[in-house]
């Protein structure tokens, strides 16, 4: 079984939560409240930035140029690509340019960080392999069951549905699964803790997004 197989399998359970939770769901059925999405979508500028970095500090840490490669292209897709979608709604809604991140968006971004300069290459990879995936399941999820017409999320939705990005998601894949043919049992195993984790933060930042998470003091 490969590596990609066994984690999803692992985290099923938690993607089927994912799909169920009142912020996907309300976001699908165009309800969800919009000082909700503004919550989000500001947490998200901050989440993007530290992303980007994230993938950038992993490029640097491979030995095999297509990898140094597909992880700077997808830095910059980070950083540019989603910064447009945000860029847009952050005119529509007057979001600040710089965001105090929440307690839940502070804990995930440094969580990645983390593992990309203190673990091994592979389980950092496996840390932020969530965020493509989860991310295109429940896009695509979302995209095939929304009514299309007027949907106020509707450039949310589509950012996640496209083709581009499905191709993304493939080769983030398929080099977790190769660096995992490569690692130790021990090295494997961590790599399946680093998914499962950061998988759970994904749930946590939907969860604080409804929440509107704000530090207590
Ligand atoms: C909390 C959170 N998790 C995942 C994504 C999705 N995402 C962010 S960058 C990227 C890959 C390169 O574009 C993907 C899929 C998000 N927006 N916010």
């Amino acid at each position: 079984m490969t590596f990609s197989a066994k984690a999803w399998e692992r985290i099923t359970p938690l993607y089927d939560k994912i799909l169920n939770m009142p912020f996907n769901k309300e976001l699908m059925e165009g309800s969800l409240d919009l000082e909700k999405f503004k919550f989000y979508m500001a947490q998200d500028a901050y989440y993007l930035g530290e992303f980007g970095k994230t993938l950038a500090t992993l490029a640097g840490k491979f030995n095999d140029l297509n990898y140094v490669l597909a992880f700077t292209e997808f830095a910059s897709g980070a950083i540019v690509v989603e910064r447009a979608l945000h860029e847009s709604y952050f005119h529509e809604f007057g979001i600040p340019d710089l965001v105090n991140p929440s307690p839940t968006c502070l804990l995930y971004t440094n969580y990645i960080l983390n593992q990309a300069a203190y673990s091994d290459v592979a389980v950092g990879v496996a840390a932020v392999l969530p965020c493509f995936w989860i991310y295109k399941k429940v896009g695509d999820h979302i995209y095939t069951n929304h009514h299309h017409d007027g949907h106020q999320y509707k450039k949310w939705i589509e950012t996640y549905a496209g083709e581009e990005f499905a191709e993304s998601v493939k080769l983030a894949i398929n080099i977790t699964d190769a660096l995992a043919e490569k690692a130790s049992h021990e090295v494997q195993e961590k790599m399946l803790q680093a998914f499962e984790m950061a998988s759970k933060l994904e749930w946590m930042f939907w969860d604080s997004a409804y929440r509107e998470e704000t530090w207590l003091v």
